[in-house]
């Protein structure tokens, strides 16, 4: 693995935050010792003893981050503390109020979300270090296991920077007609989405295919669940239970923003994709959301491309497509070996002793996509994007 040096001296700031003030102690000591309290089956135990805790000595974006991700954590270990079985319907009021004062702070729903477990949840052992020198700051019972999803995922979105940045310049070109620095924007574009692929790849040394809590549960939603039909109720937030997805990356917001850079729309594969999908920037951060909607409102790369008749930006812009259709490609035998297997081998093994399917097995198979079934999406999302490519027709039809 190669490592990369340390340019410039670093200031910090571009680092997540790590700690709280002492005050936040008894958030941040349950948050820590998450694997072990839910394994011996003591965490609910712990939340019981909380105190209930003011927001307002916490300072900042970060510090608010870093508070919602320790508050997230354990909200998820209080209610999945025996898996499927004995699950909660009320979160008690010493986590229910703080979480939900953050999250509204924040703008994001108070469940955890890929944007608290994955962007929020690392540290630089050494700040000149990389890879060998992430860590996570919080995790679930599953070891190495949760420290190569979140991190592996954490690398993916590095790679997938420089392809962002090159998006104003997208925009800018197509506003100048600057066809050059267009087509090495796209160029860039294509690298990165590359790239992410091959970040992706370092899952298979950290990740084994085991039936881990984190595969389990941290993705498991009180919304549409049938372990929790009503939801959960926030105590002394609101009066009735409320339905939030749980965390995916599918909240990822680097994936739609190059959708909709391309001009891909899910709609046209199958309905429930663009329905998913657009659920999920709710559970983004909110400059995220805003960026993906600017871009939307903005021209049409696609149509500039296309109007434009240059065979470079024609190449240059299918690169992008091609890039992103193998990425989803790459990502559809990743969730099979990490997902589908298992879920089949446990599904299995419980027919097997004679018991009927643990409804937690289903849920895992089924998840996020509204009963659909995930593989049905996740082909059906890649199919479109493979659609995206300009035809030789296209080309040399006129659009204007
Ligand atoms: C072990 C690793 C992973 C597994 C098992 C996995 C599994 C899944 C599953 C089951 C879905 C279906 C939707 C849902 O259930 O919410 C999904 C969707 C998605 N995942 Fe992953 N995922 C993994 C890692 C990642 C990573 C690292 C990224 C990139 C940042 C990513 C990006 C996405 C996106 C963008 C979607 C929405 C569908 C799409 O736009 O193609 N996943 N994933």
């Amino acid at each position: 693995m190669a490592t990369a040096k340390c340019s410039a001296p670093t200031t910090g700031a571009r680092f997540t935050a790590t700690e709280l003030p002492d005050y936040y102690a008894p958030w941040m000591n349950v948050a820590a010792n998450l694997p072990h309290l839910i394994e011996g089956h003591q965490l609910r135990r712990e939340v019981a003893k909380m105190p209930l805790l003011s927001t307002q000595y916490l300072r900042g974006h970060r510090q608010l981050r870093l508070a919602r991700l320790a508050l997230g954590f354990i909200t998820m270990g209080y209610v999945w503390q025996g898996g499927g079985r004995q699950t909660v319907k009320i979160l008690p009021r010493a986590l229910a109020v703080p979480y939900c004062t953050i999250s509204e702070l924040l703008d994001l729903p108070p469940i955890l979300v890929y944007a608290d477990c994955v962007l929020a949840n690392w540290k630089k052992r050494d700040p000149c270090g990389y890879v060998e020198n992430l860590d996570i700051l919080f995790s679930f019972p599953g070891g190495d296991s949760n420290k190569g999803f979140f991190l592996v995922s954490l690398l993916v979105e590095a790679a997938a920077a420089a392809g962002i940045k090159a998006i104003p310049i997208i925009v800018n070109a197509i506003l100048h007609h600057g066809l050059c620095s267009l087509e090495t924007a796209l160029q860039d574009v294509a690298l990165s989405i590359c790239k992410m692929r091959e970040a992706f790849k370092l899952i298979h040394v950290w990740e084994r295919p085991c039936n881990c809590f984190l595969l389990h549960v941290f993705g498991t939603s009180w919304k549409d669940n049938f372990l929790m039909p009503e939801g959960l109720v926030y105590e002394g937030v609101w009066d009735s239970p409320k339905q939030f997805f749980g965390g995916s990356a599918a909240q990822s917001s680097t994936l739609q923003c190059f959708d909709v850079l391309l001009g891909i729309q899910h709609s046209a594969a199958q309905g429930f994709s663009a329905e998913y999908l657009g659920c999920m920037r709710d559970y983004m951060p909110a400059a995220h959301r805003a960026f993906i909607q600017t871009l939307a409102s903005g021209p049409s790369l696609r149509q500039f491309v296309l109007a434009t008749g240059d065979a470079g930006l024609h190449a240059a812009f299918n690169k992008c497509v091609s890039a992103l259709a193998d990425l989803r490609s790459y990502h559809i035998q990743i969730a099979t070996k990490y997902i589908t297997i298992p879920a089949g081998r446990c599904r299995a093994e419980q027919q097997q002793l004679g018991g009927c399917v643990h409804k937690g097995t289903s849920v895992l198979s089924e998840r996020g996509t509204g009963g659909t079934g995930f593989m049905r999406f996740l082909k059906a999302i890649r199919d479109t994007t493979r659609k995206a490519q300009l035809t030789e027709q296209e080309a040399t039809v006129p659009t204007h």
